[in-house]
């Protein structure tokens, strides 16, 4: 049994057909990175994941079972834009989701539990790097340590799926490559399986153990919305030759003359 296995998945929206005949299995702990044009369906497929959207045809099950239809415990997610909440500290902002679902059974949090979800934000505030800002708001943070902030808010519910949106998307390039190392290195100590839209093809390659090229092998120049994007190279990037070899695909298919699919599209 895979760990996750999507089976035959098709998505649209009303008459626009938006992804189609995914059929794709991941096993634990791979890190895989999605690319692609500007609207093709990465987030539709990240969202579907979460649990946020539903799939139109088909089947996603996450260890043998039908993908629960909402957010849960299982699935964490970073969007590019921070999704923290302005009001409360760095500690309180990765506390309150434990809080939360704790007051939900006994009605409030206090004594013990609370210094247990205290020392486990600590914990994950600390391997994000920002300990320094425990009492900080949001607004005196930069947008990498929101960013940090975001990533230990996602993993204290220590979910077994993570979901990246563009989460480096609006940083500057050095801040990008700390939180490269930042990522590898919760991927790696949480043994996470990690999904990463991104449009910087390069941080895809970086970052992952695949890459997920999506793309539409159907065009109708008269409807364009009768088709959905599919998963058109699935690359297996876990060793280094693997990485380069796939890389040098990558770069073929940037080339005009040498892309079917490029060729179609300029004819
Ligand atoms: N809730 C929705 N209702 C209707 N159409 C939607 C909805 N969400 C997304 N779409 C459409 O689905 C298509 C795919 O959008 P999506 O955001 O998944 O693409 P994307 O590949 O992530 O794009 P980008 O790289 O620009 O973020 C777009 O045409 C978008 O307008």
């Amino acid at each position: 049994m895979s760990f996750l296995e999507i089976k035959n998945v098709w998505k649209s929206y009303g008459d626009a057909q938006i992804l189609e005949r995914l059929n794709l299995t991941v096993k634990q702990g791979e890190f895989v990175s999605m690319v692609g044009a500007s609207g093709c369906g990465k987030s539709t497929f990240l969202n579907m994941l979460l649990g946020k959207e539903k799939q139109t045809k088909g089947e996603i099950l996450l260890e043998g079972k039908p993908l629960v239809q909402e957010p849960d415990e299982e699935r964490g997610i970073v969007f590019q834009r921070y999704s923290v909440f302005p009001h409360l500290t760095v500690l309180q902002n990765v506390m309150i989701a434990d809080e939360f679902s704790n007051a939900k059974l006994l009605g409030f949090v206090f004594g013990k539990k609370k210094a247990e979800i205290k020392a486990k934000a600590t914990e994950f505030i600390d391997a994000v790097g920002l300990t320094p800002a425990l009492n900080k708001y949001p607004h005196e943070l930069s947008g990498g340590m929101q960013q940090r902030l975001a990533i230990a808010q996602a993993l204290m519910k220590k979910p077994k799926i993570l979901l990246l949106d563009e989460p480096f998307g609006a940083l500057d390039p050095g801040i990008r490559a700390d939180m490269h190392v930042l990522i590898r290195d919760i991927w790696q100590k949480n043994n996470l399986t990690i999904f990463m839209v991104t449009h910087d093809i390069k941080e895809g390659f970086e970052l992952g153990s695949r890459v997920w090229v999506f793309d539409k092998l159907r065009h109708d120049p008269q409807a364009p919305n009768a088709y959905g994007a599919q998963v058109t190279y699935d690359l297996d990037i876990s060793s280094e030759t693997n990485k380069s070899d796939s890389k040098m695909k990558i770069d073929e298919l940037s080339t005009p003359s040498s892309n079917p699919i490029m060729q179609e599209e300029k004819a």
